[in-house]
């Protein structure tokens, strides 16, 4: 979390609630705001965007950008103006990129620098210097970037990008979309094709936004030892059109609202103009197939992505054994998914899902420990968590032992946060999270608009 290091962790009590009914708008998508910024960065011309998520991951990216010599700008009307330098015109930052809690804004601009000759230092608040920027050195390293990181390959880091740099075909040895996105973004500022083969899909934001700016990006399907792998080409020194974007709402988010509906009895929610790229959609699948009533309407196009509105009707969740092929399109959902499953009837597994470990905090860790402490049955194994749900039953909640209230434990993350808010919700004697700030890092009005949503 970005927010001022010496202001006060923030405790709140999520209490239950009446059902969520109307409609709520969840913010613009995380993903496609970082990378609107960024491509209208590499633009020349005015790129123009609607909907952008204004939490502080995508303004960190917003302030290096600046720092990198693109105008950016917030008009009344709420559009961002961006008004780029052209790919291969970033300017040497002067002080240190300051990149918060964001491991997007992190690795993505670290594979923009990576082919400009400039040299930039990255540093992060204490969840995101945890996190393994290893992934993103060693194919960045291969281009010709040199890196002076902290031991493990952690933030604060030097990064001397190269110029020319040299094209290469990278295999994801994890699925991330976020290095497939460094690699490209890359290859962008380098002469000749630089490649990237992803032996699981993951989120496709980066090929799609950068096709409509104008780059010419190949995507070949083939037989791959694991199945069916993608391989992704840029076309070096590309030049970039700047556009109109209007972001859709970031189903990430809307997971909150749809699981919340899901658990509290009575609940019929509307949630607005949501992001369903197939890529990211998983949550509403396993929702529907523990037997959730998520119905999509009006389905149409926002900004080159597939969008409807939601209506989630409670209903009574049966567990599921999650297939690990589908964790990809639901990484960030995992937490919100596990206090579904701690309501539902009977048991959920989940498996393959090491790379909860990396992320703001250790997921899995973090969410078995929380959900415990609100009086759920769970079991942390290496690769996923195994959850006994109450049948519907609302969870007892955090209480008071030896006279001092137990409370979760966030570690600066704020999905955790908002599951456990989603929680108390559903609880008797609601859950006491130890800090709600870090929830602006992807979404500022989330307290704001759940209590719109659960009437007060
Ligand atoms: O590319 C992106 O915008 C993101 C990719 C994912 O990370 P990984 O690539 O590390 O899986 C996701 O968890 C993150 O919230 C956003
Ligand atoms: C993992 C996340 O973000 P990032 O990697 O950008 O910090 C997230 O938003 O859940």
């Amino acid at each position: 979390m970005s927010a001022d290091p010496a202001s006060k962790p923030q405790p709140r009590r999520f209490r239950p609630a009446g059902p969520l009914t109307g409609r709520v708008r969840v913010p613009g998508d995380k993903s496609i705001s970082h990378r609107s910024l960024m491509f209208g960065a590499l633009a020349v011309g005015e790129t123009r965007v609607t909907g952008l998520l204004e939490g502080e991951d995508v303004l960190a990216t917003a302030a290096a950008l600046r720092a990198m010599g693109a105008s950016i700008e917030r008009r009344d009307d709420g559009a961002w103006h961006i008004n780029g330098v052209g790919v291969g015109g970033l300017l040497q930052p002067d002080g240190a990129l300051a990149m918060g809690n964001s491991g997007t804004s992190t690795r993505l601009l670290m594979g923009l620098v990576a082919s400009h000759g400039i040299c930039a230092v990255f540093t992060g608040d204490a969840s995101l210097s945890g996190r393994p920027m290893g992934r993103v050195i060693e194919p960045l390293s291969q281009m010709g970037a040199a890196f002076e990181a902290s031991p493990g390959g952690t933030l604060p880091l030097m990064l001397r990008g190269a110029h020319p740099a040299v094209p290469i075909e990278y295999r994801l040895p994890v699925a991330s979309a976020q290095v497939k996105s460094a690699v490209l973004l890359a290859g962008l500022n380098t002469a000749g094709i630089t490649g990237v083969i992803e032996p699981v899909p993951t989120r496709d934001h980066t090929e799609r936004m950068l096709r409509g700016f104008g780059a010419k990006l190949d995507v070949e399907e083939r037989d791959g030892a694991e199945g069916m792998e993608r391989v992704i080409s840029i076309h070096g020194e590309a030049d970039l059109q700047p556009q109109d974007i209007t972001v859709p709402g970031d189903p990430s988010s809307a997971a909150f609202f749809a699981v919340a509906a899901s658990v509290v009895p009575g609940s019929d929610l509307i949630i607005e103009n949501v992001g369903l790229n197939p890529t990211r959609a998983g949550l509403f699948e396993v929702l529907r197939q523990m037997g959730g009533s998520v119905e999509e309407l009006d389905r149409r196009e926002v900004g080159g992505e597939p969008v409807a509105d939601l209506r989630v009707r409670h209903a009574a969740l049966t567990g599921v054994e999650v297939d690990p092929a589908i964790a990809p399109a639901m990484i960030d959902e995992f937490p919100v998914l596990f206090v579904a499953a701690a309501l539902a009837q009977g048991t959920t597994v989940t498996r393959g899902l090491e790379e909860l470990r990396v992320k703001e905090s250790d997921r899995l860790t973090a969410m078995a420990d929380a959900l415990r402490l609100a009086g759920a049955q769970v079991e942390e194994r290496d690769d996923g968590l195994v959850i006994e749900g109450t049948g519907g039953d609302p969870l007892p909640g955090t209480s008071t032992a030896a006279g001092r209230e137990a409370e979760i434990t966030t570690h600066l993350d704020h999905r955790i946060a908002m599951s456990m808010a989603v929680a108390g919700l559903a609880s008797r004697k609601g859950v006491l999270v130890d800090d709600t700030r870090p929830i602006a890092t992807s979404f500022p009005n989330f307290s704001d608009l759940m209590a719109q949503a659960a009437g007060g």
